[in-house]
């Protein structure tokens, strides 16, 4: 549905995206995981033809570029970005905001009244956004693009300002609309990819250097924190399977998925010597991969 090809951008002499390929299709929730100032949002510029990229190109359902003016146009009906909370118009309310949105989009107003309900918004919506705060102004933000229901949603910073109970309350209606989109989600908040995302793309030095699937069958691991001087030790007796990890100097990961029970008996009696015997067995997450390239 999208393909990015080849797409070049650098500012001054810092290449800020270094020849990305990639390819995504409805029905996915794609995590970007990186620290600050890597390029995320400059990969969302690029997909929206806010930014044009030094080489390469951006094709939408294998055939729309952004070559002219009329295909820009096919384009950017089928897609939305995330508002940024000062973009929004103070003496408007917020039901104004999500009309505009719905009409600009959709073509139609009919969904607004069900999503200011499905995001409980019901209490403050019909007031103009300058009493709001910023937890409103996010959930509005948010609502706005359920209005917009376009089939490619770029969304930076989804989660900013918003508490615990909003959090969850964002992730659920992800799921719910990913069935006929394709929803890019920049975040920092890792753990929460973790609970709706189909896979992250980790960038770094204009690459993407990981990506990871979220699929029920990814290896699992043995994990347990240690501090290095413990990892050393260890690691001088030569045991340890070859591709084990030890991430960011605290976190030691033992590949479990291709052991046989015995050794993974010997491998947890092990380790019940280290950290007061507290061991995890999963895949690796979010978290894991993002300290494994950035710590
Ligand atoms: N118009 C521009 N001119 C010069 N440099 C820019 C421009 N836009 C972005 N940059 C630089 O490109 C780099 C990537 O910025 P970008 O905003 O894409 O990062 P990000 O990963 O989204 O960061 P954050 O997590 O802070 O939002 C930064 O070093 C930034 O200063």
């Amino acid at each position: 549905m999208l393909t990015l090809s080849n797409v070049k951008i650098a500012y001054s002499d810092r290449v800020i995206l270094d020849n990305l390929d990639f390819t995504a299709e409805i029905g996915e929730i794609i995590g970007v995981a990186a620290p600050n100032g890597t390029g995320k949002t400059t990969m969302f510029n690029v997909i929206a033809n806010f930014v044009r990229p030094d080489s390469g190109k951006v094709l939408f359902d294998g055939k729309y570029t952004y070559k002219n003016e009329k295909e820009e146009l096919i384009i950017h009906k089928k897609l939305a970005t995330f508002p940024e909370q000062k973009d929004l118009f103070e003496e408007l309310s917020g039901v104004d905001h999500l009309k505009l949105y719905a009409n600009m989009w959709n073509g139609s107003t009919k969904n607004v009244g069900s999503i200011i309900e499905r995001l409980q918004m019901g209490h403050y919506v019909k007031r103009k956004v300058r009493t709001y705060s910023l937890g409103m102004r996010q959930r509005l933000c948010f609502a706005m693009m359920m209005a917009a229901d376009t089939p490619v949603m770029l969304m930076d910073e989804v989660m900013n300002g918003l508490d615990v109970d909003n959090v969850a309350l964002i992730s659920d209606c992800l799921l719910e609309m990913k069935k006929d989109k394709l929803i890019f989600v920049a975040s920092h908040l890792l753990e929460n990819l973790d609970l709706y995302a189909d896979r992250v793309i980790f960038l770094k030095s204009g690459k993407i250097v990981h990506e990871l699937r979220f699929t029920k069958d990814n290896d699992t691991y043995l994990k347990l924190e240690m501090i290095p001087e413990e990892y050393e030790t260890l690691k001088e007796d030569r045991t340890l399977p070859k591709e084990h990890l030890f991430i960011a100097d605290r976190l030691l990961c033992l590949p479990f998925s291709d052991m046989n029970i015995a050794e993974q008996t010997v491998w947890i009696e092990r380790m019940l010597n280290y950290n007061d015997g507290e061991m995890k067995i999963g895949p690796l997450g979010t978290v894991e991969y993002y300290e494994k390239y950035y710590a």
